[in-house]
């Protein structure tokens, strides 16, 4: 009788662990068949994966090499992160554009997004709130407005000329200037009066700690994010109170300019700007929620557009001390057209097609933001290969860039490259400016601006002066590397350099435009 109670119990319990071994075994094959589809790539070490193989320095250009050893698409692990490159672009056209819907996310960045709290568009996900950040954002920049904003860059611009021409040895520092004064006049209608003003140094500040907040592998709590939630009065937890700081700094950013604009329009100074234009464009109460979307979109344009534009401006100076003969192309088809007898303008872009080749190779040559992020939150299958969820998935735009098959000798600046020879059969490279703002859903929403912007920077820097080598206590020229900084936005590495005043006659065409403009 016993025996019959327990027989049941028995099979029951075998049946019960036989079941849990037969799904386990399934659920590890499945796993580890879903594994194997990952796309080629090195041999990683156990627990921290290819960590100590993820190039730290000149990383673009150690990736492309890598392509070279394990294909257009690979794949890295770094601890619990994974990482896959692309380093051809009908992959990254078929990825972020066709299939948009799925890889238009950001990669998760806890620090910046969990720690500090920074919610700008930038390390937005794609969805609704996003989506919403979008629309503000095109209500500043859009193709049928972007004429709109030209006679303030022409002024910003020719400003930053004079600038220079008063203090040469500050160069560097002026394009800097130069870009953060043109965002926040156009946004918030406040003039930054020169490079030592406090607003050059908060937008400045800015920038440093979202480079530091995402630099990679700096923060643990980026590979461990339930690290976030680590009181920050503990011992150890130091990368608390670093963002507690680099948060007050940052919302500094996000409130001054904005409560300027906010003061003057109570004062009845109303600058036009869109920061007005948001705030008066309704007659009810501002929410608190609108309030904040208004200011986030602000600092999502400042800072999308202020590195970049300015670190266009820096390599373009930098590459002029390499390239003698491309300034001296450039300034005598300036001169050509315009005499040296009036300032060029937006309107005269066109009549000057050699610089506009110059400013395509600018941007081939050095693309402003090498490695290209996005991510995805569902596994997919791209060619046969598992593409996981929450990967990184990184265009190496770098890469595609100095691609030899489609820009012979890619390492040596030939802006002839875009020109058309009829006469000798040769057709114009792949023009770059289709590439290098980005594809599909999250593509650069400032292009026109940015575009625009150094085309005026390097317009009147050409109008105005030589950029010559600076030189030694000896006398000989110093001729510094082509050598970019590590981050997000290529910036070349504090360089030294001069300008000569081409002549006394322009500098008072300058004077002029500026009274006309201002
Ligand atoms: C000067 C040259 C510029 C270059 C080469 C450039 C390039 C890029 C690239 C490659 C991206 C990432 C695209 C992607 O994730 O697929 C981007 C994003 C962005 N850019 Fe630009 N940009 C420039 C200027 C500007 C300007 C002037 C502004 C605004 C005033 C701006 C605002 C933004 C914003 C808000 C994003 C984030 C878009 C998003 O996450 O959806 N950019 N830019």
């Amino acid at each position: 009788m016993q025996m019959g109670v327990e027989s049941p119990l028995i099979f029951l319990t075998l049946f019960s662990v036989g079941s849990i071994v037969v799904v386990t075994l399934v659920s590890w094959r499945k796993t580890r068949n879903k594994w194997a589809l990952l796309p080629p790539g090195p041999r990683g070490l156990p627990f921290i994966g290819n960590l100590l193989q993820i190039p730290r320095t000149n990383t673009p250009r150690a990736f492309a090499a890598m392509s070279c050893q394990y294909g257009p698409i690979y794949y890295l692990r770094a601890i619990n992160r994974h990482f896959i490159l692309i380093n051809d672009l009908d992959m990254a056209r078929t990825l972020f554009e066709k299939r948009g819907a799925t890889y238009s996310h950001r990669p998760r960045f806890p620090m910046v997004q969990e720690v500090i709290k920074r919610d700008t568009m930038l390390f937005m996900n794609y969805g609704p709130a996003y989506r919403n950040s979008r629309r503000l954002v095109s209500t500043f920049l859009n193709a049928r407005i972007a004429e709109k904003y030209w006679p303030a860059q022409e002024l910003e611009s020719v400003r930053f000329v004079l600038a220079v021409r008063k203090a040469p040895h500050d160069l560097l520092e002026l394009t800097r200037w130069t870009a953060t004064a043109l965002i926040i006049r156009l946004v918030y209608g406040v003039e930054v009066s020169d490079k030592d003003d406090a607003l050059v140094h908060l937008a400045a500040d800015f920038g440093r700690l979202t480079g530091e907040a995402t630099t990679p592998g700096r923060w643990l709590v980026d590979a461990f994010p339930i690290l976030r939630h680590v009181p920050a009065w503990l011992p150890g937890a130091g990368f608390k109170r670093w963002a507690m700081r680099a948060k007050a700094r940052m919302d500094a950013f996000a409130c001054v300019p904005y409560e300027m604009a906010k003061d003057k329009i109570a004062k009845g100074e109303i600058t036009p700007c869109w920061t007005a234009e948001k705030l008066l464009e309704t007659t009810e109460q501002l929410t608190e929620q609108r309030e904040k979307e208004i200011q986030h979109t602000a600092t999502s344009m400042y800072s999308g557009g202020s590195d970049t534009t300015y670190a266009m401006v820096e390599t373009f100076i930098l590459l002029m001390l390499h390239y003698p003969a491309v300034q001296k192309k450039a300034q005598a088809e300036i001169d050509r057209v315009t005499g040296g007898a009036w300032v060029p303008s937006m309107r005269d872009r066109d009549q000057f097609p050699y610089l506009a080749c110059v400013i395509k190779e600018l941007f081939r040559f050095s693309p402003v933001v090498p490695l290209v992020p996005h991510s995805l939150h569902q596994d997919d299958i791209f060619e046969g290969y598992l593409i996981p969820k929450d990967a990184w998935v990184m265009v190496n735009m770098w890469g595609l860039m100095h691609d030899e098959k489609r820009y012979p000798d890619p390492d040596t600046f030939v802006p002839e490259r875009f020109e058309t020879d009829s006469a000798a059969g040769r057709v114009p490279q792949d023009d770059p400016l289709e590439i290098v703002f980005g594809f599909g859903r999250r593509s650069c929403p400032g292009y026109l601006l940015g575009l625009s912007s150094v085309y005026l920077n390097v317009v009147h820097l050409l109008f105005a002066f030589e950029i010559v080598p600076a030189k030694d206590e000896a006398g000989t020229d110093i001729i510094p590397p082509i050598a970019f900084k590590d981050g997000h936005v290529a910036h070349p590495k504090p360089f030294q350099c001069n300008v000569r005043e081409r002549s006394a006659a322009r500098m008072t065409l300058l004077e002029h435009a500026l009274h006309s403009l201002q």
